[in-house]
């Protein structure tokens, strides 16, 4: 007989878990190597499994692949590993037991960490090395990445006709990571090819019992699931599974109900939690009718709670002049200067304070809070940064819940300064997404669905800046990457400052096709030292000769250095009021007099031009 023929009539009982059998026993390296240096150890372990009742088992292969050995400079044993492991099994199996070939998954939520290319190479040599070793059928499991798991399939049931078991892992209940619905993948899965399509690790029983009662039972596959024991916890640094072998015979049973025909199990697992399987459901016959539950219609509220009626601001620019000026968060506690600051710009009439999100990687107050303050104290409108940098996905998402719930809904969409060059350059970075990311993740934020396609309740109503960085050597590149962010969904940028006149005629002629608006940034300089560091410490930054003679000759006097840095300034902003809508300000050490200035000085040439205009008509 053989496996789909089996499972025609039957419910089969696949093993449970390797790695964390193999951890428990003192093992903390790569679990694959054992293969080759303590292959009986490996053995007991499946015998284990097939005693307790398991039909199928998979070779101790799911992390066998070039990547994954790679970390642990094994990648010239691929071919041994991946051997000896079907050579194991097969020598633990009985005659009725089947050795599926198990390849994992490579991908976790960064897509960008592995290429397409690079993981078909990497899926292809282990491939080959299992099939050559006659196993009984392949083990797909732990994809997180649908496209991974899509490309791998595709690879496999061109290169074989061996049944194919397809297992993904689920990011929340019902939906993978990129947010596809669990019944569109398995659609999607079934068409391709595979024999049984299912769920294994990431999750328990719990949430892949609430995830299977929306899919219906497939007309071309089976269904699997290998659950993990429970959710992990963590002790004294190492994540432990909690094993209750009771629960596993009453899951077993709901799994039965929902229409699976293969159920094993995946980390935690134990040949105990394989026993209790195989007593609850070995001996039932598969269902074969179900009640597929509806997903619940989430109701998305389409007028958002967020209060703020002024326009956004890529329209404001698209229309008329604007001012937009950047007010950095002390590194101090105290918000009385910062405040009186937001105050002044605020009556200079600017359009919005920007908020720098721990620039230059040294913490500030947080910018959510004193964004709350100044817009609460001026009724202005406040822009918030937000970087890569500070947040994970999980951090990064409740912070747009939380400036959501609290009517913030500007936001500037950025990678961040490394916090190598920070206060704490030991911190971690955490970069769970790119900027590019980060702007589709808002984007998604105002349709009311969260990263992992979660219905969020309500739609935010974002408006999403992007950097722009025109002090690179090819601006023409600088200009491709704001138009992969546009794709992405960014509404308008805001440019570095820049600091000379002929740079700012050059990006007004890279970016005059751009569809979206550009504010150009503008930071006056504060002394000669302070335009010495900018020119020589900032990446990217360059100051023209005559600018930094200009500050040299002002010497130390503070006042004459002053007066230099706003008429080098309005040189600049002469030039960029010809060409471009918008204009950024930044305010250097919270010196806000300095922008009021600047501020007052665009919005008087705009009353020249109006008045000239009027005189001309
Ligand atoms: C208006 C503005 C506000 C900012 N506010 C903050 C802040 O609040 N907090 C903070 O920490 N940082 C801030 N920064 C700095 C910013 O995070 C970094 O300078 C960042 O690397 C550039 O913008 P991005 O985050 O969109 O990077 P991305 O465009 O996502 O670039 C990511 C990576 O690619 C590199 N890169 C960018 N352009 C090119 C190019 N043309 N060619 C090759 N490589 C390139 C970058 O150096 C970076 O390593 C701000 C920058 C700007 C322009
Ligand atoms: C990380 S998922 C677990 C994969 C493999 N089946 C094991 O049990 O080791
Ligand atoms: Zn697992």
């Amino acid at each position: 007989m053989s496996f789909l023929e089996d499972l025609k009539s039957k419910i089969l009982i696949g093993d449970g878990a390797m790695g964390t059998m193999l951890y428990s026993h003192g093992v903390d390296r790569c679990f694959e190597e054992l293969n080759l240096s303590k292959p009986d150890d490996v053995k007991r372990v499946h015998q284990a499994y097939i005693q307790a009742g398991a039909n199928l088992i998979q070779t101790n292969t799911y992390g066998a692949n070039d990547i994954k050995l790679s970390r642990y400079g094994l990648e010239d044993e691929i071919r041994q590993i991946n051997k000896t492991a079907v050579e194991i099994a097969k020598r633990a199996a009985t005659s009725s037991t089947y050795v599926f070939g198990t390849i994992g998954g490579v991908r976790s939520f960064k897509k960008s960490a592995h290429t397409l290319e690079e993981i078909k190479r990497n899926f292809r040599e282990q491939l080959f090395i299992l099939l050559n070793e006659d196993v009984d059928g392949l083990l797909l499991e732990t994809y997180y990445d649908l496209e991974e798991m899509k490309t791998v399939l595709q690879i496999a049931k061109k290169e074989t006709n061996k049944p194919i078991i397809a297992n993904v892992s689920l990011h929340e209940a019902g939906v993978l990571q990129d947010g596809t619905a669990l019944t569109d993948a398995f659609s999607t899965l079934e068409e391709l090819g595979a024999n049984v399509i299912g769920l294994n690790c990431r999750l328990g029983p719990y949430h892949m019992i609430q995830s299977l009662e929306e899919v219906p039972l497939l007309e071309s596959a089976y269904l699997s699931v290998f659950p993990n024991s429970s959710l992990p916890a963590l002790n004294e640094g190492r994540l432990v599974y909690e094993s209750d072998e009771g629960y596993f015979k009453e899951s077993a049973l709901k799994f039965r109900d929902q229409g699976v025909r293969l159920i094993g199990g995946c980390c935690g697992t134990t040949p105990k939690h394989i026993q209790a399987i195989a007593e609850a459901v070995g001996h039932l016959a598969p269902v074969t009718d179900k009640k597929v539950r509806v997903p619940k219609q989430v109701q998305v509220n389409i007028t958002s709670s967020n209060t703020d009626t002024l326009p956004p601001l890529q329209e404001i620019v698209k229309e008329k002049r604007s001012v937009i000026v950047e007010l950095d968060p002390p590194k101090k506690l105290g918000m009385n200067k910062f405040l009186e600051g937001a105050q002044a710009l605020h009556h200079a009439g600017i359009d919005a304070l920007t908020l720098a999100d721990n620039s230059l990687a040294s913490p500030r107050v947080s910018n959510l809070a004193a964004g709350i303050l100044a817009k609460e104290k001026t009724g202005g409108r406040a822009l918030i940064h937000i970087t890569c940098r500070d947040r994970n996905l999980i951090g990064l998402q409740s912070h747009l819940m939380g400036l959501h719930s609290l009517g913030l809904s500007d936001v500037l969409a950025i990678t961040g300064d490394p916090s190598k060059i920070g206060d704490f350059p030991g911190a971690t970075s955490v970069y769970d997404v790119s900027s590019f990311d980060l702007i589709s993740l808002i984007k998604q934020f105002n349709e009311g669905v969260s990263y992992s396609g979660k219905p969020l309740g309500e739609k935010t109503n974002f408006s999403v800046a992007a950097a722009f960085n025109p002090n690179v050597r090819h601006l023409d590149k600088a200009v491709v990457r704001l138009e992969k962010k546009i794709a992405h969904g960014a509404d308008y940028f805001i440019s570095q400052p820049l600091y000379s006149s002929q740079q700012i005629v050059d990006v007004y002629e890279e970016t005059r096709n751009l569809k979206a608006p550009i504010y150009i940034g503008i930071m006056p300089l504060t002394s000669s030292r302070n335009a010495e560091f900018i020119h020589n410490e900032i990446p990217g930054i360059k100051l023209s000769d005559s600018i930094r003679e200009k500050m040299a000759a002002a010497g130390t006097d503070k006042e004459q250095a002053r007066q230099e840095g706003l008429a080098i300034a309005k040189d600049l902003i002469d030039t960029a009021f010809d060409l471009f809508n918008g204009i950024y300000l930044i305010t250097p050490f919270l010196q806000y007099d300095l922008t009021v200035e600047l501020t007052n000085y665009i919005h008087e040439k705009e009353k020249q031009l109006a008045e000239r205009k009027i005189t001309h008509v």
